[in-house]
């Protein structure tokens, strides 16, 4: 069967080349545009580029800007498959990003590279190959946005940047990948269970994330409530604790209603109330603290500006965390 699939390009390493000074950076055009029709990979690429940015200049404004444009595009081309290129740094944001918004069948698959297009060994275009390979694959529908690099296929859900510099960098901690590229296969050994959607027209609310620490006191949560903050995420200790010294931040934001939603900082695992001491997670939970059980920080932050711009209550932003 004929497959016709899109290819968007953000930015990111994989778009980027070395400069003279021998940093690397993106140039005024994108090398990849052009060069992955001519590998003949699939039946049809319409190559689009939303941005040329490196990640760390993608704001969830881009983001959404990024899911308007896949539904223009879904609206004017059939597709079987999008495929998604996009730096690393906050490629795991996006992906969550398009993965609570986009209401899709067919498959979305980001990927990146941790090499730039002129380096020796530059794992680029294979994770292009790979990307378009696993978006040509029926199994890959209705998984969710899907994430591809180094010959792995992760939820958006799971996925995380973990490495600085290696190429093996994106690991899903909590239950692995859900399946593998090999030469002559896509391999899928498990599938997600749980999606949360939102509907989301324009993003409103400014919301923080905070990495707890030993000691740390209450100062910077008073600072988001008298600053406007419509919500804040927590990366806690452990099974979901802070310091007694930051009860009396976090009663100010459940006072002025602003929700607190709480991940861990352990790099796996799951926050949840265990704990009776003061500070400890069953306190927090008894006081209204929101627990997003697997959900990194960063994602849990992605998810709480959305579930704040679609408008919906406490109780169902509350709800909407349940399911991680
Ligand atoms: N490997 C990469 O893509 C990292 C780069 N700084 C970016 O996220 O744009």
């Amino acid at each position: 069967m004929t497959k016709t699939l899109l290819l968007v390009h953000t930015g990111g390493t994989i778009s980027m080349t070395t400069d003279e000074r021998g940093a690397v950076t993106p140039g005024l055009s994108n090398p990849l545009l052009g060069e992955i029709n001519k590998l003949g990979l699939a039946d049809e690429i319409i190559e689009t580029e939303a941005f040329n940015l490196p990640s760390p200049h993608i704001t969830p404004a881009h983001m959404l800007e990024l899911k308007k444009l896949i539904m223009r595009l879904l609206s004017e081309q059939t597709a079987d498959g999008i495929v998604i290129t996009h730096g690393t740094d906050t490629l795991e944001e996006t992906a969550y990003f398009l993965d609570l918004t986009l209401d899709l069948e067919i498959p979305v698959v980001l990927t990146g590279a941790m090499r730039s297009a002129d380096e020796i060994g530059s794992d680029g275009v294979h994770n292009v190959l790979s990307a378009i390979r696993v978006a040509s694959d029926e199994g890959s529908r209705g998984k969710g946005v899907l994430v591809v690099l180094n010959d792995e296929i992760h939820t958006a859900q799971n996925v995380t940047k973990t490495h600085t510099s290696n190429v093996s960098t994106f690991q899903s901690p909590q239950y692995g990948p859900i399946g593998l590229v090999t030469n002559g296969h896509i391999h899928y050994h498990h599938a997600p269970l749980l999606r949360t959607r939102f509907h989301v027209d324009e993003l409103g609310g400014r919301v923080a994330l905070l990495k707890v620490y030993a000691g740390m006191d209450s100062e910077f949560l008073f600072h988001a409530a008298d600053a406007g903050y419509e919500g804040i995420v927590l990366e806690g200790l452990g099974q979901g604790n802070v310091p007694p010294s930051l009860m009396p931040g976090i009663q100010r934001l459940l006072d002025d209603e602003i929700p607190v939603v709480l991940v861990s900082r352990c790099f796996n695992g799951i926050a949840q109330p265990v704990y009776g001491y003061e500070g400890g997670g069953r306190m927090l939970h008894e006081k209204g603290v929101i627990f997003a059980h697997g959900l990194s920080g960063q994602k849990a932050r992605i998810q709480l500006l959305l579930a704040l711009s679609s408008g919906i209550g406490p109780e169902q932003i509350a709800e909407s965390f349940k399911g991680h």
